[in-house]
């Protein structure tokens, strides 16, 4: 890894230092451009919304990111050096995600759930392992220390014996942001990560990203929920029919005409119904 660059302040003045940029990403399957031409730079610190309707290419731009696709074209780079293919290679350089639909193993513990997305962190190899020596203990100790400090910041320690598969819906979310966590990284990408939940739920999940934040990481979140999105983000990017339609501050982006035209229906106005918060979706 280098160290971080320095860019100029993008459109809603927020980046100083870069930890990611995407230059041009572009990918298609077969006929369909399900991406096209994408730039998205995101500083430290940073939290920024991806939001656009259903089929706007936001999954697909985070595969891009994260090494589950190659993109046709354009490059990403991750604080200067251009990301590896290999989405294991890619959580060893300092992104994680977490995924749209949950994907835990349920029949693991949920302490368990969190070490194994530490693996890419520990030196102990096969032998090391089956041998079970003493620089092997050392490292599965760190892990699991490593991983209830995780489960008591995300606020589910209590559950850390509970197999993954009786966790309640919205522990379950909380649960792939521990275990994204584990890696270390300096960027988290979350997708939809208040799916399902209730309002409540919500709020809460929008105190983990700050606190998320506070910790020195950069997060980039998919979002259907405006009210979520709006209060949380400091820069917010739209895509529609895989383009980048409008970037800029929440203010900006919720006043957007062609935002409001292509996604948000009619004007959003915090706390007021009609922008799509009530349903928690607005695509
Ligand atoms: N592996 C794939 N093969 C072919 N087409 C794909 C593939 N993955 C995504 N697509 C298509 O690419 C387009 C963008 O899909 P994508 O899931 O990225 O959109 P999205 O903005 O994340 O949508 P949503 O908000 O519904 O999750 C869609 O038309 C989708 O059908």
């Amino acid at each position: 890894m280098t160290s971080t660059m320095t860019t100029e302040p993008g459109p809603a003045g927020a980046v100083g230092t870069s930890v990611l940029e995407a230059r041009g990403v572009t990918m298609r399957f077969g006929g369909l451009t399900a991406v096209d031409g994408v730039d998205l730079t995101v500083g430290d610190r940073e939290i920024v919304g991806l939001i656009g309707p259903n089929g706007a290419g936001k999954t697909t731009f985070f595969n891009c990111l994260t090494g589950l696709y190659v993109p046709t074209s354009g490059d990403v780079r991750y604080k200067g050096t251009v990301l590896p293919s290999k989405p294991y290679r890619v959580t060893q350089a300092g992104i994680a995600r977490t995924f749209q639909n949950i994907r835990l193993f349920a029949n693991m513990t949920v302490l368990e759930n969190v070490m194994v997305g530490r693996h890419c962190r520990t030196k102990e190899g096969l032998f090391s392992a089956i041998g079970r020596g003493p620089r092997y203990r050392a490292a599965e100790r760190d892990s699991r220390e490593n991983a209830r400090e995780l489960l008591d910041f995300l606020g589910i320690g209590r559950h850390a014996g509970s197999l993954a598969r009786n966790l309640p819906y919205g522990d379950q979310r909380k649960l792939e942001i521990a275990r994204a966590m584990a890696s270390d990284p300096g960027l988290i990408l979350l997708d939809e990560p208040t799916a399902g939940m209730n309002p409540q739920e919500t709020r809460a999940t929008q105190d983990v990203v700050f606190k998320i934040r506070e910790r020195g990481l950069a997060v980039v979140v998919i979002e259907h929920d405006m009210r979520f999105i709006f209060g949380l983000c400091d820069r917010v990017a739209v895509l529609v029919q895989g383009r980048k339609l409008v970037e800029g501050t929440p203010q900006v982006v919720r006043a957007d005409e062609r935002v409001i035209a292509a996604y948000l229906g009619t004007p959003y106005e915090d706390g007021a119904a009609g922008a799509r918060e009530d349903e928690g979706t607005a695509s």
